[in-house]
This record gives C-alpha cells, sequence and structure tokens, in this order.
C-alpha cells in the first residue's frame, strides 16, 4: 500500500531525526539554543576544562590537512558522526569498551551520559536527572568501568580470588537489577571485570557462592544485600562506588533502613563515591542526596525546572473510559496506537492485573504476587515478542527497558504524578517516538492534576469509532493482502471472477468485505464519547440556565421520563462551562429521551459530536507522607509491594 509506506517511511525519518537530535545535542548547546540554564552545583569550571582537555587532544591527534581530506571524503552522514561532540571517540573511554559500544550500535553518548562521563570518571559524587529513556544506566555504567579499569579506581581495586567487590548498584526491584547487571556483564565483561546480580525470590546458595568467588560489581535489591551481608557473605570494606538507581522509588517502597544500613558499612565514606540517578526527583530525595553524598556532590539535572516532566518523545493522550467498557475498549485502542508494536497496560492493582490480562486475547500479566520464576518467564517472552501486550501493576512501571514498546495504557489516572511519568516513559525511549494512552473516568477524572505536575498537554480523544478502528485494521489488513505470493493468485482467479460476477457488488465493496474479514471483523459497533460504553450514546443536556447540582438535572428528566429509564443513564457529569451536563443512553433509549424532551421547552437533549470540555472532580489527595511509618517516606513495607513477602502494609497494590 503506497500511503502505508509513505507514512511508514515518514516516520522512520522522524525517528531518525529525533535520534540525531538526542546525540547530537549537548545540555549546555541545548540550554543555549532555548537560553535555559542547566544546574551545576559547582566546579562549572572544572568540566569546562576537561571539555577543552579533550577538545585539545582531538586537536593534537590529527594533522589538519588529515582532517579536512578525511571529512571531504566522508558522506553526510558520516559527516554527522564526526562533527558530533558527544561521538564516543570524543571520550576517554578504552577500545575495549569502544568496540562493545559499537557492537551494541551506540557511536555516540546521549546529554545526560556525555554530561556526567568526566565528572564521575574523574572522581565526584554526582545527583543525576535525565527524563526516561535517556540513557542514565550508561551514564554509570560507562565512567565507572574506565575508572576500575584506567582511571583512579584502578590502583584501589581488589584482584584475585575471593576479593571483595568495588561498586555496589541498588535498585528497588528485581527485574530492574537483572537488568542492570546485564549492561555491567556486557561491558565490564569487555574488560575482564566480574559482575553479579543478588535479589529476594531466588534461593541464597548459587548468589553466596559467587560472591565468595569474587566479583568487582555487586548489582541488586536492598533487601537481599542487606541479607547478604548479615550472613558475612559480602564485605563492602574496599567499595569504590555506590550507585543508587531509581532512588526515589528505592526509598518510597520503604527500603530507606534498609538503604541506610548498607551505606554505612564501608569504612571511609569519604574514600567511597556516591551516584545517585532517576528520572524524577522529589525534594524529599534531595534530603537523601545531602545526607550521603559529599558536599562538593555536582547535581546534573537534564529536566530541571522544564515545564515538562515527562518523556516529550511520547503522545500523551487522555480518554474516557468506564470500567465496564474498559476489556472491550482496549483492543481497539491498541488497533489505533500500537503501531504493530508491544503494549503494557498499567492497572493499580494485582487483582485488576489479573483480571483484564484474563479478558484481553494474548495478554499476560505481571505483579508482585506472581512467583519470581514465573515472572521472569513473562517478562522474558515479552521481551522476545512471544506475546505483544503486557497487563502489569508498578512492578514494571520503572526503568525497564523494553524493545518496541510502542504502546503504553494507564487504565486511570495514577494517584502519584512520579508513576504517569515512569509509566508513560517505557515507550518513547533511547530517541524513538511512542503513545502513552491514559484512561479516566469521566466522573472522577483527576486529568488536570497530572496535566498540571507532570507538565504536559494531554490530547483529548474520545474512544475510537468504527471508522477509525477500520482504517487502522484495514491497513493492517491489507498488508498481509498485498503479501500474498503471486504464485498463489491463478489458483484463486476463477473463485475471485465468480464471485464478482454472482454478488451484485462492485469490486471495491467485495474488497472492503475481504478487508474486514482478513482482520477478523464481523460488525463495528458504535461506542458512546463518554463512557466508551458499546451500543451507547452520549447526550448533552442544557436548561437555558446555569446547572450547579446534578439533582437538578436528574430531577428534570424524572418530569419527563419513567423514573426506570432515567435510573439506567450511565456516566453523568456536568460540562465544564456549568451550562449543561452529558450522560450515555443505551442506543435502543435514545428515540424516548429525544422525544420527551421535545415536548417541554423547558429542558433540551442533543447527541453529542465532540464530547465538551467537563468539570473535574479531583480524588482526596493522597499525602506522601501520609500513611507510613517512621523516617518520614511513604512506607508501603518493606519490599512488601512486589511480594517479597517481608512484612508491612501496603503490599496488596503492587
Ligand atoms: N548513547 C546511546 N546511544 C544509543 N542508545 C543508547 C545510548 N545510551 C543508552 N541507549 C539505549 O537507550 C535505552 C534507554 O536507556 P536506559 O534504560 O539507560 O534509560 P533511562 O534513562 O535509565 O530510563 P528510565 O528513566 O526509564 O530508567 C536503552 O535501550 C539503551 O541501550
Amino acid at each position: 500500500m503506497p500511503s502505508l509506506a509513505l507514512s511508514d517511511k515518514k516516520k522512520e525519518e522522524k525517528k531518525m531525526k529525533k535520534k540525531i537530535d538526542l546525540e547530537t545535542t549537548t545540555p549546555e548547546q541545548d540550554s543555549k539554543k532555548k537560553g535555559k540554564k542547566l544546574k551545576l552545583s559547582d566546579s562549572d569550571g572544572e568540566e569546562k576544562k576537561s571539555k577543552k582537555k579533550r577538545k585539545s587532544i582531538d586537536e593534537s591527534e590529527e594533522e589538519p590537512e588529515k582532517k579536512s581530506s578525511k571529512k571531504v571524503k566522508l558522506s553526510v552522514v558520516e559527516d554527522v558522526k564526526v562533527d558530533n561532540p558527544n561521538a564516543v571517540s570524543n571520550f576517554r573511554i578504552s577500545d575495549p569498551l569502544k568496540a562493545k559500544l559499537k557492537e551494541k550500535g551506540i557511536e555516540a553518548l546521549f546529554p545526560i551520559q556525555a554530561t556526567t562521563f568526566d565528572m564521575v570518571l574523574d572522581g565526584a559524587d554526582l545527583v543525576g536527572r535525565a527524563r526516561t529513556g535517556q540513557g542514565k544506566t550508561l551514564a554509570f555504567v560507562l565512567p565507572i568501568l574506565e575508572s576500575l579499569i584506567n582511571g583512579p579506581a584502578k590502583s584501589k581495586r581488589k584482584n584475585g580470588y575471593g576479593r571483595p567487590p568495588s561498586v555496589l548498584v541498588l535498585l528497588p526491584t528485581r527485574e530492574l537489577a537483572k537488568q542492570v547487571f546485564a549492561d555491567f556483564e556486557a561491558y565490564g565483561g569487555a574488560v575482564g571485570l566480574a559482575a553479579c546480580c543478588v535479589y529476594g525470590g531466588d534461593p541464597y546458595a548459587p548468589q553466596e557462592h559467587k560472591l565468595k568467588r569474587g566479583v568487582d560489581i555487586v548489582v541488586g535489591t536492598p533487601g537481599r544485600i542487606k541479607d547478604h551481608i548479615e550472613r558475612r557473605n559480602l564485605d563492602l570494606t574496599y567499595l569504590q562506588f555506590r550507585v543508587l538507581d531509581e532512588a526515589d522509588e528505592m526509598l518510597r517502597m520503604g527500603f530507606v533502613d534498609d538503604v541506610e544500613l548498607i551505606l554505612g558499612k564501608v569504612e571511609d565514606p569519604k574514600k567511597v563515591q556516591t551516584l545517585l540517578f532517576s528520572a524524577t526527583l522529589p525534594s524529599w530525595v534531595q534530603t537523601i542526596a545531602a545526607r550521603f553524598l559529599k558536599q562538593d556532590k555536582k547535581t546534573i539535572d537534564l529536566v530541571g525546572n522544564d515545564k515538562m516532566k515527562a518523556s516529550n518523545s511520547v503522545r500523551h493522550i487522555a480518554l474516557p473510559c468506564s470500567k465496564q467498557a474498559m476489556s472491550r475498549l482496549i483492543p481497539d485502542i491498541i488497533s489505533l496506537y500500537s503501531s504493530g508494536g508491544s503494549t503494557i497496560i498499567f492497572t493499580e492493582t494485582k487483582d485488576q492485573a489479573s483480571e483484564l490480562s484474563g479478558l484481553l486475547p494474548g495478554a499476560r500479566a505481571l505483579h508482585g504476587d506472581i512467583q519470581q520464576s514465573q515472572r521472569e518467564i513473562t517478562l522474558a517472552g515479552f521481551r522476545k515478542g512471544k506475546f505483544s501486550t503486557l497487563v502489569a501493576t508498578n512492578v514494571a512501571a520503572r526503568g525497564l527497558d523494553i524493545n518496541d514498546v510502542q504502546l503504553i495504557i494507564q487504565c486511570e489516572p495514577p494517584r502519584d504524578v512520579e508513576d504517569y511519568i515512569h509509566r508513560s516513559g517505557r515507550t518513547g525511549r533511547a530517541g524513538n517516538t511512542g503513545v502513552a494512552v491514559m484512561l479516566y473516568d469521566s466522573r472522577k477524572s483527576g486529568v488536570s492534576r497530572i496535566e498540571k505536575q507532570a507538565g504536559i498537554k494531554f490530547e483529548h480523544v474520545s474512544a475510537p469509532q468504527p471508522n477509525d478502528i477500520a482504517r487502522a485494521v484495514g491497513m493492517e489488513a491489507a498488508e498481509k493482502i498485498t503479501q500474498v505470493c503471486d504464485s498463489v493468485v491463478p489458483a484463486f482467479m476463477a473463485a475471485a471472477k465468480e464471485l464478482l460476477e454472482s454478488s451484485g457488488v462492485s469490486a471495491e465493496v467485495l474488497l472492503a468485505k475481504a478487508l474486514a474479514k482478513t482482520a477478523g471483523f464481523t460488525e463495528i459497533k458504535k461506542r458512546s464519547l463518554l463512557s466508551s460504553l458499546e451500543n451507547h450514546v452520549t447526550l448533552l443536556f442544557e436548561a437555558g440556565k446555569p446547572i450547579y447540582t446534578p439533582s437538578f438535572v436528574f430531577g428534570a428528566l424524572k418530569r419527563i421520563l419513567p423514573e426506570d429509564k432515567v435510573n439506567t443513564i450511565e456516566g453523568f457529569t456536568l460540562t465544564a462551562d456549568g451550562q449543561g451536563a452529558v450522560f450515555d443512553v443505551a442506543q435502543s433509549d435514545v428515540d424516548q429521551f429525544m422525544s420527551a424532551a421535545q415536548k417541554t421547552a423547558s429542558v433540551s437533549l442533543e447527541i453529542v459530536k465532540e464530547l465538551p470540555k467537563l468539570q473535574e472532580r479531583e480524588p482526596m489527595p493522597r499525602g506522601r507522607f501520609g500513611r507510613q511509618g517512621g523516617q518520614g517516606f511513604n512506607n508501603r513495607g518493606r519490599g512488601g509491594r512486589f511480594g517479597r513477602g517481608r512484612g508491612g502494609g501496603g503490599g496488596q497494590r503492587w
């Protein structure tokens, strides 16, 4: 299909442009462009100095003529690479690491990596913040490894059998620990450094064995790390680097005691470099940074006071939908917005995740009540594309980097804006684009709160209608049809001719039927705009004067319609202008409602074509410090949130 090919091409071009933008723009360049200030807590000068150093090394390495002759020979694309100040070759990265980066298709550092590389390699403590999917993991992996093999940490690193680790990385969940471990294993392995991963839910013995044999890097979750320290399997005396990744989540989960205990185990905190990374840094994390990091720490905040806190390569969409309509609506949202890629659906509770995954064809659930071994199988299957829809609780909200996730669906506005930012950030990663659809109950909403706090502007859309769905699935079906092998066509020609002659409809109509059948659609039901309910229609009620209460509308309706009919209306909401109310009625009742309204001059009813702006009723705010135990953090239980089973409250949600 030419139009399909064209749109795909455009998408690819856009992706390329975005990728190049991400790779070539350093925050300094960016801030100059926008007149925005990059937050550098101190030694700004040092950073400039090391940049200069880099430049002068580059200049002395090559004769000017050589440089220019090389440029002449290069194509435009190659030119971008050479001129890119963030090209890997511009950093003090040793050859085996460079080769590994190249093997992984990484030619230039992303801004958070480029900005912090020298600081970390030169020994600074650091608080680093960048939006989701912008490469924070390599921002600590690369300079730490480089420091251990060629930099200041090399001479202090212990060698040989039974050596204690030089690096400790703490993460909030097992899935994340495994992901970060995979990077340390790949890049560390390239320079002869050994890493191991320890987390709860797995037997102790194999972890114990690895630790006793000696490793350079330990990656894990706080609970299990603490257990290994107490069992004397883990000696942190010679630690040189401590990394707190997704620090705010770790502390929010109630790991604060474990984290403190672990961080307190180093012999001389002044000799240890501590790095703290996240996409969200609530102000209370700054307090933690002040306690655990050195006074002269650097802060690199690539989000800063920018209004937009969530990923800016994601399309943020808000869509009204009742609980009832959800499981039937979601497949259509996937057809319309997933561009053929994978989808992660976030629910608020474990029960919801299980229930919804059972209702969606081919979907699997991931939450804290599922056994660790099964969780790993599910996640591995999703990563490999064995199934394309994952229904998860917040267990999958943070940090997970899964290729080809094109669509995020959140079943309701999350209570914490940080959750919105991290969940929607599972798509649109590494310079790619993605779509995040947030469903909301028009009677409760919460949309404006997320919009305001995350600094995003939602696209407000209504439930996909028959034409939208037909266009989307029709395109996919068309692609399937055009892929049918030419050699099988002659065998079907006689049947096709006969059908064309006998059906009495045009070739176009027949082809449309073939597309519908190929896409698996025998009927498409209309949906209401307000609750996304099938075979329902959204009506607008007006009375020619301001409406202050729902009871006024119900009273007026009951005067013109039987009470039991009025009681069937769904999703009742007042409009933002205070002049009307919208609600859904069954398609079969529409005529009765409309003719009743026509008989009276006091009210009017109209079928809504486009949903007007609605009044929002905010849910009760949940205080961050509202329902927890000590330490002043939202203590949802000591890791119980993800089923570590270490007691504490609040573990039921995820
Ligand atoms: N310099 C680079 N060039 C190309 N791809 C990169 C580069 N650095 C990292 N990536 C890729 O970008 C993706 C996102 O990286 P990463 O998971 O570290 O992001 P993040 O900032 O930690 O996101 P989150 O806040 O969601 O945890 C990964 O697939 C990673 O391999």
